[in-house]
């Protein structure tokens, strides 16, 4: 008999959902907690697995669901989902790194780039008209090449994007975290400081660490106030591990030269957020992994990790351990 899947988000491959369409009975929700809320719900009660992302999960919804074996998450960070309750109910929950790491850092280095050379702002002047000169000392940017980039928990997206910057730009690696990284620092010679060292040393500034109850606002007004006026502050990761509020007044302050963010403490970002009155804050929709072929292979991957489960096997991105 054929089990029951619940998708809780859109996955981006037609491919995709037709091979999970001949394997299982699959619900469809886009719209999981409002208007496709009460049948949803139903369809929990017979959920052998779920699949999909950007819903938060954990006992509240989940007691609904007494069959289920496996959430699969079609994304890299899995701060979404309760997983002291999944590990006590035996669900396995199954995320998709690989599949995301070098479009995200290519995101993260765009961001980056567009900081440091003011790309917005200047996009802006010449669409509204006002380039009526040539560019002066008040529009300048500043040099990416060269310069010194500290990394905020130097892991999958974190390497890949210290290889952009070291390999292309011919930048160095400062790193902190949990660990040594004595891999990378044989590769692109990444030096590992304590992150008091490195908020004052980096010109640039990027977060890479996944959301946790010890990540969260792991940056806020203390560490705003470690780093140097010409500081270019980047969050590729998740917004919660940056006081967005403290953010502000550094920006507002003049302690930071400027932010490049993708992701926010709240999403969508309201739309009176003062960050996007400020000419220096580049901000983008949370795109890291936003192109076609990088969501393609998330589905093909979040997919792949449901089969394992529901077939007995080991996924290949497990994030529970029974
Ligand atoms: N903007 C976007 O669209 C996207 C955002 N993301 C976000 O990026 C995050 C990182 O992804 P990925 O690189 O694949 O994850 P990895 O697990 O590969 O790397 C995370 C790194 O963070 C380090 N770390 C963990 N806790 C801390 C801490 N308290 N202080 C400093 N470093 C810490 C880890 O160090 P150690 O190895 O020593 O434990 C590890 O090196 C995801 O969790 C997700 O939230 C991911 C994809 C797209
Ligand atoms: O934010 C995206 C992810 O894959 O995590």
């Amino acid at each position: 008999m054929k089990k029951n899947v619940v998708i809780f988000s859109r996955a981006s491959s037609e491919a995709v959902m037709e091979d999970l369409r001949e394997r299982y009975n699959l619900s469809v929700f886009l719209d999981p907690l409002g208007n496709d809320r009460e049948a949803f719900m139903a369809a929990l009660a017979e959920a052998d697995g779920m699949l999909g992302a950007n819903l938060k999960l954990g006992e509240e919804i989940l007691k609904h669901a007494p069959r289920l074996k496996v959430i699969s998450s079609i994304s890299a960070g899995y701060d979404n989902y309760d997983l002291e309750y999944l590990q006590s109910r035996g669900i396995q929950l199954t995320n998709t790194p690989d599949a995301v790491t070098e479009t995200t850092a290519d995101t993260g280095f765009m961001l980056l780039m567009m900081t440091a050379r003011r790309a917005v702002e200047l996009a802006e002047h010449i669409k509204t008209g006002q380039w009526t000169a040539s560019i002066g000392a008040a529009h300048f940017g500043v040099d990416v090449h060269g310069k010194r980039l500290g990394i905020i928990g130097l892991g999958r997206i974190g390497a890949a994007l210290a290889r952009r910057a070291h390999f292309g730009f011919e930048m160095s690696i400062l790193y902190c975290g949990n660990s040594d990284k004595p891999q990378y620092e044989a590769e692109f010679g990444a030096k590992r400081l304590e992150m008091d060292e490195l908020l004052g040393e980096a010109d640039f500034i990027c977060v890479c660490v996944p959301l946790s109850e010890q990540t969260r606002h792991l940056i806020g007004a203390r560490e705003f106030a470690l780093m140097r006026p010409d500081t270019l502050f980047i969050n590729i990761a998740r917004g919660p591990v940056v006081d967005e509020a403290a953010l502000i007044e550094a920006l507002r302050a003049g302690q930071l030269h400027g932010a490049g963010l993708d992701v926010f403490e709240q999403e969508p970002l309201p739309t009176d957020s003062p960050l996007l009155a400020m000419p220096n804050v580049v901000a983008l929709p949370h795109i890291g992994s936003a192109t076609v072929e990088a969501r393609e292979l998330m589905a093909r991957t979040a997919a792949n990790n449901l089969i394992a489960v529901l077939d007995g096997e080991t996924p290949a991105y497990p994030i529970l351990i029974f």
